[in-house]
């Protein structure tokens, strides 16, 4: 028998934290070669590369791509890259209303790629909910991937309506708590996203509509595993986000971790980061980094720097600095340590401490036996990276929905120690807090810590448990490519 390919298109959002998620989801689609091959109507992945709105993000893009498409074992995935569009410039200070309004320019695009190429079925990031016209025209099913926690997911589909309960803005709901079905009362002020938290912002208004839009997708397919959000995934899956209305399927095929092929750790050990951690005992390094955007000023650093040389613990840190005046860019740029660092710290930590001020291999880091804590913003693909390896946390977070993992971490999880974190102050940490919390992350005589190190084990057990054959990851993707097979066959 002939087999037909079913053609899925992966729409990605440009930013790192983002696409690299969606292209290490279509190669787990694709599965291994056998498991397609098996298969009357193998998978093929298309993915289409929106071009970067920036020419720093365009270049970071590029190189991705490259490497992926560079690599062997991914020959079912082809990259398709979308011609240029005038970014929305205007609303680039409102980060999500900038990512939803230039994904809606891809519509077109799509359209047109999606003819041509012939789609079964279209994946799309979860700022491009509005592409979902463009799949509905088409007559092709369509799936959202969401990159972020179900804990995000829950209260995406719950903001319609909190939005038209609450009638203020919820940033003054100082002392408050939210609801929030699978999660425990939320406190506004610490823990909702910043993006939330102003009922008139553009960004607030975008959310509202993507909240909405995800309830009319055929499928959500969601970068977390079972067992690390059970609850919420009950919850969303039982409708008691949108009361009166049935979630579309839940698929959590995660961790979606890219560890460049391998099961522990991509090769960098001929870096130097990874060269001053071979000469560390094991368990003994704290290591702190912030993701693609995290920056400090001076003030923040300095804070770090008598926090960390206090707590007496080793300590490889990514210290990078403000994005480069006038830039489009929000990239931070190469941390200054002369400018950024208290006068002589860097002489009386030589010994147990390393300031690395540029992009620094995270995944390599976070596999390497002697990082025992992780002092992280809480990008979820920064904390999903730490639990396959183990690695308990502190969460440090700065923007995005940040907050909000930080506090399911901590709540929920287990697997993070609590770090007092002032909002108010542009995410001040003072350093006695950072010393306590590194203290009792690394291995004092706290009860917290105990607790995440040992829960951080078991979420490794169970991520790397949730990917094998009879794993529940496994089991999500298995019903994925089953409806994605039947939409394409209706
Ligand atoms: O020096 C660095 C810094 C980061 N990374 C990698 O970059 C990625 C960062 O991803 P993530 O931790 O998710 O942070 P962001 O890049 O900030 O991701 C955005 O997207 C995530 C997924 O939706 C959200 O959880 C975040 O809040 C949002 O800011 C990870 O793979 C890291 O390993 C490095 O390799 N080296």
């Amino acid at each position: 028998m002939v087999s037909s390919s079913v053609n899925v298109l992966l729409l990605p959002e440009p930013g790192s934290g983002h696409l690299m998620s969606l292209i290490e989801a279509g190669k787990r689609l694709l599965g291994s070669q056998g498991a397609d091959s098996s298969s009357s109507s193998p998978l093929t992945v298309t993915v289409l590369v929106p071009h970067a709105a920036t020419a720093e993000s365009a270049s970071e893009v590029d190189a991705h791509v490259r490497r992926v498409e560079a690599s062997s074992g991914v020959t079912s995935m082809r990259f398709h890259r979308l011609p240029a569009v005038a970014p929305p410039t205007e609303c680039a200070g409102n980060p999500q209303e900038f990512k939803s309004r230039y994904m809606e320019l891809q519509k077109p695009h799509v359209a047109s790629t999606a003819r041509e190429l012939g789609a079964a079925a279209i994946v799309v990031d979860f700022f491009a909910t509005t592409v979902l016209d463009v799949a509905r025209e088409l007559g092709v099913p369509a799936y959202v991937y969401f990159t972020s926690t179900a804990g995000l997911l829950a209260l995406s589909l719950r903001l319609p309506a909190l939005d038209a309960e609450v009638g203020v803005d919820f940033e003054a709901l100082e002392g408050t708590v939210v609801d929030v079905p699978g999660l425990p009362p939320v406190p506004a002020g610490p823990a909702l996203p910043g993006f939330m938290a102003r009922k008139g912002s553009p960004n607030y208004a975008w959310f509202v509509y993507h909240g909405k839009r995800f309830m009319d997708f055929d499928g959500i397919i969601i970068n977390t595993v079972a067992e690390l959000e059970p609850g919420l995934l009950s919850a969303i899956a039982e409708g008691k986000c949108v009361p009166g209305r049935a979630a579309p399927p839940v698929y959590p095929i995660g961790p979606v971790v890219d560890l460049g092929g391998a099961k522990e750790a991509p090769p960098s050990s001929s870096h130097e980061c990874v060269a001053w951690l071979d000469a560390q005992p094991a368990a003994s390094v704290v290591f702190l980094c912030f993701g693609s955007l995290g920056w400090f000023d001076a003030a923040k650093a300095r804070e770090v720097a008598v926090g960390l040389e206090r707590s007496g613990h080793r300590f490889l840190w990514v210290l990078r600095g403000p994005p480069a005046p006038g830039s489009l860019s929000p990239h931070p740029t190469d941390g200054d340590l002369d400018a950024l660092l208290p006068e002589g710290f860097l002489d009386r930590t030589r010994d147990r401490g390393l300031v690395w001020p540029k992009w620094a291999p995270q995944k390599a880091v976070l596999a390497h036996p002697a990082v025992g804590g992780f002092v992280t913003h809480c990008g979820w693909n920064s904390t999903l990276e730490s639990l396959w390896h183990g690695v308990p946390l502190a969460p440090w977070p700065l923007y995005a929905e940040q907050h909000l993992n930080a506090f399911e971490l901590v709540s929920c999880m287990g697997v993070a120690v609590a770090m007092e974190v002032d909002r108010k102050r542009d995410n001040f940490v003072e350093a006695a807090e950072l010393e306590r919390a590194v203290r009792s992350l690394m291995g004092g005589e706290s009860e917290e810590g105990r607790k995440a190190r040992d829960k951080a084990k078991e979420m490794r057990d169970a991520c790397r448990k949730a990917v094998e054959e009879s794993g529940s990851s496994h089991a999500a993707l298995q019903r994925l490519r089953d409806a994605i097979r039947r939409g394409a066959a209706a």
